[in-house]
């Protein structure tokens, strides 16, 4: 999804591109996941304001966020990449079912048997609250694009102001080549135990890779599905060019 890029860019904005933190701690202690046990015991004993990271979807996500001014960041990328990223990552854990082909993995992926469930599910629940001011949605697309003025977008909705030198730092410490280069945000302590020796976060760090995998006929079946599950949304949500 591009998750992790987001959560090292909110890190680095909250240190003022400063890179001692985000090069001292692991990503998912800075901001723990919520649904993990690992995650909501760090979460229950960190003081606010905290950082918080989840993947779920927006029925079993805490509901106590839905009464409070926390402020969430929902990121979306296209699902055809998304796929084919998640078959490259899933297929490396240890803790999953994991897809034996791409062709696998589509499947399932289309039918919504992957982890954190139907991507159109997903991201059509947390679009109802798009109106909401402590929602943003910001998409993969738009950080690979250009991500200045993401970081300058994300800097307005949280209410922080940075130097010029000091966006500059955040744009070269989240870039592809520096997380993949920091043990802290790169998932490499976890291999061993959670995932293969030649498993890896950051693969290509690209936008329209499903073009490499997809056959055509799996692209038209998945245009249909797009149209069929998502086309009473309004269209400007989706930016990424099929
Ligand atoms: N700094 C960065 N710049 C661009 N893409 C990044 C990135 N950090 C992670 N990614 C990409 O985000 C995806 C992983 O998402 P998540 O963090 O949600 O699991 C991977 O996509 P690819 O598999 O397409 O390369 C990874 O390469
Ligand atoms: C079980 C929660 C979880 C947390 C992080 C994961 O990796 S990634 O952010 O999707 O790369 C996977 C599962």
């Amino acid at each position: 999804m591009g998750t992790n890029w987001l959560i090292e860019t909110v890190c680095l904005i909250y240190s003022k591109g400063d890179p001692k933190w985000v090069q001292s701690e692991p990503i998912w202690d800075r901001s723990p996941w919520v649904e993990t046990k690992h995650g909501y015991e760090l979460l229950k004993e960190k003081e606010g304001p905290r950082l918080i990271s989840s993947h779920l979807p927006i029925q079993l996500f805490p509901k106590s966020f839905f009464k409070s001014k926390a402020k969430m960041i929902y990121l979306i990328r296209n699902p055809r990449d998304v796929l084919v990223s998640g078959y490259f990552f899933w297929r490396s854990a240890k803790f999953v079912k994991r897809p034996q082909s791409l062709e696998q993995y589509f499947e399932w992926f289309v039918e919504g048997n992957v982890v954190f469930g139907s991507w159109f599910d997903h991201a059509r629940g947390w679009m109802s609250m798009r109106d909401k001011e402590n929602f943003l949605i910001l998409s993969y697309e738009e950080m690979k694009w250009d991500m200045r003025s993401t970081v300058e977008k994300i800097c307005q909705f949280l209410g922080k102001k940075l130097e010029p030198e000091e966006l500059n730092s955040v744009l070269k410490n989240s870039s592809f080549q520096a997380m993949k280069e920091n043990s802290m945000s790169n998932y490499s302590l976890l291999k061993g135990q959670y995932f293969e020796e030649n498993g890896q976060l950051l693969r290509k760090g690209v936008t329209g890779d499903w073009r490499n995998y997809f056959t055509v006929a799996q692209a038209e079946t998945f245009d249909k599905l797009f149209q069929e599950k998502m086309a009473d949304l309004p269209q400007d949500l989706f930016l990424w060019k099929q």
